[in-house]
């Protein structure tokens, strides 16, 4: 899909009577105000993976660059706009549905956009892949062992998962789906600051942030 095609409707209302508005203002002119691209930076991978403390310390960086950011993190969203939402494989689905439809309004606005939720199904991330334009989507996947996700537990959910106190947990007894092509694997054992450096350089390859 090209750049210019996204500026058209992203799909159809369920009500036909419903009817797009193009406006004067678009994508490009905010893009460069911002003086860079408009992407998403998709962090996948188990609870404990380090997704959030990755994307949190990517934006430090991109921020302290002048870059215009937003972090959405799956605990965060929980807390509001997915509040309604369980842990069943259909509201998974649903969560990252919103989720990718918030991303892609942020990228639209210009914004560098860092999402951190496990997205445990590749139809999801491809669904989200789907309605960004090419390249504006680089999925992250934080490979990290299970057994060493779970030696950290930050919020002791493995050890109720295991317990039988909590469940349809991602890794016990509901599905994580590995990306198979993922834009960038990253060894979750590594530095913190290791990773982000690789993921700085990622982006001046892509010139999405400058040299
Ligand atoms: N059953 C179950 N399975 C997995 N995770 C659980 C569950 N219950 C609660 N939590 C906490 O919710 C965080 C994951 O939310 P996400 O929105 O990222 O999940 S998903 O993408 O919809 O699968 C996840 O946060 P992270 O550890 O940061 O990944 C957990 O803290
Ligand atoms: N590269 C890393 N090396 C060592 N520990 C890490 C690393 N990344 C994250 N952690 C730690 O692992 C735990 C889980 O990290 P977190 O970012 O909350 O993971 P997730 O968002 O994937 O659940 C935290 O205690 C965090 O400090």
């Amino acid at each position: 899909m090209s750049r210019q095609e996204r500026t058209q409707p992203p799909a159809a209302p369920a009500d036909e009577n419903v009817v797009w508005h193009p406006h004067a203002v678009t994508r490009e002119d905010r893009e460069r105000l911002h003086n860079h691209q408009g992407v998403v930076i998709w962090f996948t991978g188990l609870s404990g993976s380090g997704k959030s403390t990755l994307a949190g310390a990517l934006e430090q960086a991109l921020h302290a660059r002048g870059v215009s950011t937003y972090l959405l993190d799956g605990d965060n969203v929980r807390h509001g706009l997915c509040r309604d939402l369980t842990f069943s494989d259909g509201d998974r689905r649903e969560n990252i549905r919103r989720v990718g439809e918030v991303a892609r309004l942020m990228v639209d606005a210009g914004l560098v956009v860092l999402t951190a939720f496990i997205s445990p199904h590749r139809a999801e991330r491809q669904m989200v892949r789907d309605l960004l334009a090419e390249g504006q989507f680089i999925e992250v996947f934080v490979d990290t062992p299970l057994a060493i996700c779970e030696a950290r537990d930050p919020k002791g959910l493995y050890k109720k998962a295991r317990a039988g106190e909590l469940r349809n947990f991602t890794g016990i007894d509901s599905v994580y789906e590995q990306p198979e092509r993922p834009d960038v694997r990253l060894d979750g054992e590594q530095l913190v600051t290791n990773l982000v450096s690789q993921l700085l350089d990622l982006l001046r390859r892509r010139a999405i942030i400058n040299s």
